[in-house]
This record gives structure tokens, C-alpha cells and sequence, in this order.
């Protein structure tokens, strides 16, 4: 019997994980859940943003279902003791390098999205995010100059294997999609990014049936919100797949519809909305649990080797958002546990 681990976290997190609770059990496939504090919420009940019981649960258990953390009373503890630590520290220590990042707009969502609806019709790609690496973990800290002035530093790097298994995902999903991969970087400013590009390069050379493309971020930033509809997959960075997936899902709707799977190769993975604890919400019932429904999905289909669930969660949210169930960021008035209720009716 599989174990999903349960880590609602804070804010929202735990309003929306919720609601994928309910949709993974009323599929009746004889799953077991086990839940865990991270997070701020650990950091209150255990003294730290994720103890020893909450990283040993998710080692143990078959997949791991993410809500997310944070909250600005916490932001001024020393770094360890952040929640965000939690997730970069999970990421860390399960090995999960690839994020899988899908947007692709709903139909019905046209006119939530912020383009004009012609031009978000045409959304559906997929952002492959490196996740282990580059700023989020080089080393870093404040520190005086020579001439005592305060100065802050993150060191950006990759070494070429890091990126070299990025790309053999990026390679692959775009093989089993349209064959279109475009990597991103910023190789006319950064090193870490010439370094990335020229990897890239090479690992091509075993998919002469992909065409790369290459393109800096910052063009891309601008490219998603031009025309989305050329993109298929795209390979990046931990911090440009951040950024550019915020960017997408707002191509794509809301940032409350975008699901991510965090993978290692071993089939064990970690599932989240790529949104935040959105604090200015939380404990509203606003909060659109879609994005962590469609990550329970995703659980099932990359971890449990349950496509034709994955595929009726995701028809069951299709045909609720088709039927004119809508949370407030989509321009509707469900409470999120009745947004929950809607797809659960269409399972
Ligand atoms: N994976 C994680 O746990 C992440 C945690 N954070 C943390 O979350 C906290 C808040 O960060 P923000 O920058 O405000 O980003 P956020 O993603 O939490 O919220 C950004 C905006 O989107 C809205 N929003 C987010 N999710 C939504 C949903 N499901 N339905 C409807 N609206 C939604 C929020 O209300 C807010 O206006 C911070 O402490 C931050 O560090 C941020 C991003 C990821
Ligand atoms: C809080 C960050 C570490 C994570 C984040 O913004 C994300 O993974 O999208
Ligand atoms: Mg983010």
C-alpha cells in the first residue's frame, strides 16, 4: 500500500492539500497517509523549519505532497531557522533535481488569463527547472567590505554533470512532446550560464531528433508574454525556472492552476504547487486548490504508475473549471474547499 507523506506546511499550504487529500481518496486506491509539520509551522511545534521526524517520514514514504511555507514573522530568524529552508532543504536531501513545471491553459480560462485570449490559447509547455543547484545553494552570507560597508553575496555555479542530467530530462520531455526544446540561460553575462549552454550543446548530440534553440532569459521573460504558443519545452536554471514559471502561470490563468513534480530518477518524488503560502489570503477559504489537485496527479502518474488516475484527476478538473467552477483568481466565488468539492463531483 503506497505512502504519500503529507507536508501541508504554512499559510494556504495546508487549506489546499486539503482539498487534494480528499480528490486522492476518493479514488479509493488504497492509499495511506501520513502527515508531518514543515515549515514555520514546524519551526512553532518542533523548533525547527523541518526536524528529523519530517525529513524521515518523507525518505520513507513513496511520494511526498508539498503545500508550501513562509511567512514575513518568520523572516527575520537566522536563515536555517526560515521555512524556506524546509523545501530547499528537501529538495537537498531526496536528490530531487528535475522540477517539472507543465502550464498549459485550461479551457474556459481565457479570460482569466492576463494576454489576450488568442494569444493564451496557445499556452502549453512545460518548464524543466533545475533544482538542486546554482544560486539557491552556492555559498553565501553578508559581509564588510575593506572600507566597512555592508555587502551580501549568493555564489552562482554549475558543474557540468548537474547539468548535464537537467538536460537528458529536458532532451526527453521534449522528445515525448512536440520535439521543440529551448534552453534558457543568460551565457552572454555569466559563466555558470556559458558553461550551462555549451553542456547543453553536447548532450544534443544524442538527440538529433530534438530541436534546441537557445534564448537568454531576459528575452524569454519577454518572449512567454509575446507569443507563449512557441515554446514546448523548456530547460532552465534553478532561479530563471522560478521565476519564468511564476511568469508562465499567469500566461496560463492563475498562479493558483500551476502543479510541479520535484523528481530524482528513482521514481520517488516530491509534488507542489509552484505558488507560495500566499499569507494575504490565508484562512479565507480563497485559496484555488487546483494547482495542488493537479500535483496529485502528477504524484500519480510519476510515483505510483497511475496513469489512468492522473488522467481522471486532471479530466475532473478540466470539467469542473468547464462546467464554471471558478475560485477568486479566476474570477469566481468557490471557497477552496467548494472548488475541491466541484472536482471531486466530476471524478
Ligand atoms: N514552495 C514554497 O513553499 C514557496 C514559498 N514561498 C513563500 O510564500 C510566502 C509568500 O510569498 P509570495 O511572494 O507572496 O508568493 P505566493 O505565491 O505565496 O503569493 C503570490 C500571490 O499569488 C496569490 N496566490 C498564490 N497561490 C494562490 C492560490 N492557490 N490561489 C489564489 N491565489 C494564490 C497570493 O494570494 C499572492 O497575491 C513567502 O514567505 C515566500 O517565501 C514562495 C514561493 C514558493
Ligand atoms: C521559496 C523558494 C525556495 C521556492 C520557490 O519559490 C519555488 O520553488 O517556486
Ligand atoms: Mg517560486
Amino acid at each position: 500500500m503506497p505512502l504519500i507523506a503529507l507536508l501541508p506546511g504554512d499559510g494556504i499550504g495546508p487549506e489546499v492539500v486539503a482539498e487534494a487529500r480528499r480528490v486522492l481518496e476518493a479514488l479509493d486506491l488504497d492509499l495511506t497517509f501520513e502527515s508531518a509539520p514543515v515549515g514555520g509551522a514546524a519551526y512553532e511545534a518542533l523548533g525547527h523549519p523541518l526536524p528529523p521526524s519530517t525529513l524521515d517520514l518523507a525518505q520513507r514514504a513513496d511520494a511526498v505532497l508539498f503545500g508550501a511555507v513562509g511567512d514575513a514573522r518568520y523572516d527575520s530568524l537566522e536563515r536555517a531557522f526560515r521555512p524556506e529552508q524546509a523545501i530547499l532543504g528537501l529538495r537537498k536531501a531526496l536528490g530531487l533535481f528535475a522540477n517539472l513545471r507543465p502550464a498549459k491553459l485550461f479551457a474556459g480560462l481565457e479570460d482569466a488569463s492576463a494576454l489576450k485570449p488568442e494569444v493564451a490559447g496557445a499556452i502549453d509547455l512545460v518548464i524543466i527547472r533545475e533544482l538542486n543547484g546554482d544560486v539557491y545553494f552556492g555559498e553565501k552570507g553578508q559581509r564588510k567590505t575593506a572600507d566597512g560597508r555592508r555587502e551580501g553575496y549568493d555564489i552562482m555555479s554549475y558543474d557540468e554533470d548537474q547539468v548535464r542530467r537537467i538536460a537528458h530530462v529536458g532532451f526527453q520531455t521534449a522528445r515525448g512532446r512536440t520535439g521543440k526544446l529551448c534552453s534558457v540561460d543568460k551565457a552572454n553575462v555569466l559563466e555558470t550560464s556559458q558553461l550551462w549552454r555549451d553542456v547543453v550543446i553536447e548532450v544534443s548530440a544524442e538527440y538529433s531528433d530534438v530541436q534546441l534553440t537557445h534564448m537568454y532569459v531576459d528575452n524569454a521573460a519577454m518572449q512567454l508574454v509575446r507569443n507563449p504558443g512557441q515554446f514546448d519545452t523548456i530547460v532552465t536554471g534553478n532561479l530563471f525556472g522560478d521565476i519564468l514559471s511564476d511568469q508562465a502561470s499567469m500566461c496560463a490563468g492563475s498562479i493558483g492552476m500551476l502543479p510541479s513534480a520535484s523528481l530524482n530518477g528513482t521514481g520517488k518524488g516530491m509534488y507542489e504547487p509552484i505558488h507560495g503560502s500566499a499569507p494575504d489570503i490565508a484562512g479565507q477559504g480563497k485559496a484555488n486548490p487546483c494547482a495542488t489537485i493537479l500535483s496529485a496527479a502528477m504524484l500519480l502518474r510519476h510515483s505510483l504508475n497511475a496513469a489512468a488516475a492522473a488522467d481522471r484527476v486532471e479530466a475532473a478538473v478540466t470539467a469542473a473549471l468547464v462546467a464554471g467552477s471558478r475560485t477568486p483568481d479566476l474570477g469566481g466565488a468557490l471557497s477552496t474547499s467548494a472548488m475541491g468539492d466541484a472536482v471531486v463531483a466530476k471524478l
